[in-house]
């Protein structure tokens, strides 16, 4: 099954958090690392966030630079990239940014456990995808969107997405901005959560990039299984 070149692109703490206990949303990145995640959301077909990251921060994922939206119009495009959530109960506001903010197709992919009404209410709203039993199925979903021409996928978090998606051996880079910062806390999120890994399984990646960047670094990864 064919799918779409997919890397995550994070900010985290010194110690590894992406967010604070609460699950609030910490200003990481410094300019110059907004200023990359963009050209990474223009340079892609499609931007991906869990529904985690939709409740926390309500992101509008768009592409903040007007020469960017208006090179990527220039080129046949539309202004942003596709916006993706996955959602398997369909638990996304209605009024959430990312249907307020920003033109573009968008994509709810919700599971069969989803609430019919709810459904079809975002129906009105986005592209909804079915597909998986309790949870969404990530490895199909990736495949059905390699078939509709997403080609390259930026994954934008959070810990539990970003975890489901390596775990399925779904990822094939990393870029994590490490910031000057401490968060802490055993319940804050990091880069990737989940149930986490055996000794066995552990992926081994390759660095493919390191670089300082303003009071940070930023670091590049290659999943060697991928
Ligand atoms: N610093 C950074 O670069 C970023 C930080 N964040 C932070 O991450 C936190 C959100 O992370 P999480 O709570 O872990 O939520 P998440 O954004 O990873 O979404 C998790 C949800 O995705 C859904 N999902 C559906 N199918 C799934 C599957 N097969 N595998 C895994 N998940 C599946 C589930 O409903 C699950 O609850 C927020 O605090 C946010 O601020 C989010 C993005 C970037
Ligand atoms: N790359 C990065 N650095 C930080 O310091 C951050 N706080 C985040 N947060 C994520 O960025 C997204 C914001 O999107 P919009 O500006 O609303 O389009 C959102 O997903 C945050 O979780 N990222």
């Amino acid at each position: 099954m064919p799918t779409p070149f997919t890397f995550i692109n994070a900010a985290m703490s010194i110690d590894g958090k992406i967010s604070t206990r609460q699950r609030r949303q910490v200003r990481i990145s410094g300019d110059v690392d907004f200023e990359r995640m963009d050209e990474l959301r223009a340079s892609s077909d499609a931007v991906m966030v869990g529904i985690g990251t939709v409740l926390a921060d309500d992101p509008s994922l768009t592409v903040k630079s007007d020469e960017k939206r208006a090179k990527r119009l220039a080129n046949g495009l539309d202004e942003n990239p596709v916006r993706i959530v996955v959602d398997s109960k369909a638990r996304i506001p209605t009024d959430a940014d990312i249907f307020r903010k920003g033109a573009g197709k968008i994509i709810i992919a919700v599971s069969e456990s989803a609430a019919f009404d709810r459904v079809e209410s975002l129906r009105k709203k986005a592209m909804v995808i079915m597909i998986g039993g309790d949870q969404v199925d990530l490895p199909e979903l990736l495949s059905i969107l390699d078939e509709m021409g997403i080609h390259r996928l930026m994954i934008e978090g959070g810990a539990s997405l970003n975890w489901g998606l390596v775990k399925n051996g779904l990822v094939d880079e990393i870029y994590s901005f490490i910031g000057n910062l401490i968060i802490g806390g055993a319940t804050a999120p990091t880069l990737i959560d989940g149930d986490g890994f055996g000794e066995a399984d552990m992926p081994v990646c390759s660095l493919i990039g390191a670089e300082k960047m303003e009071e940070g670094v930023l670091l590049k990864w290659k999943l060697k299984n991928a």
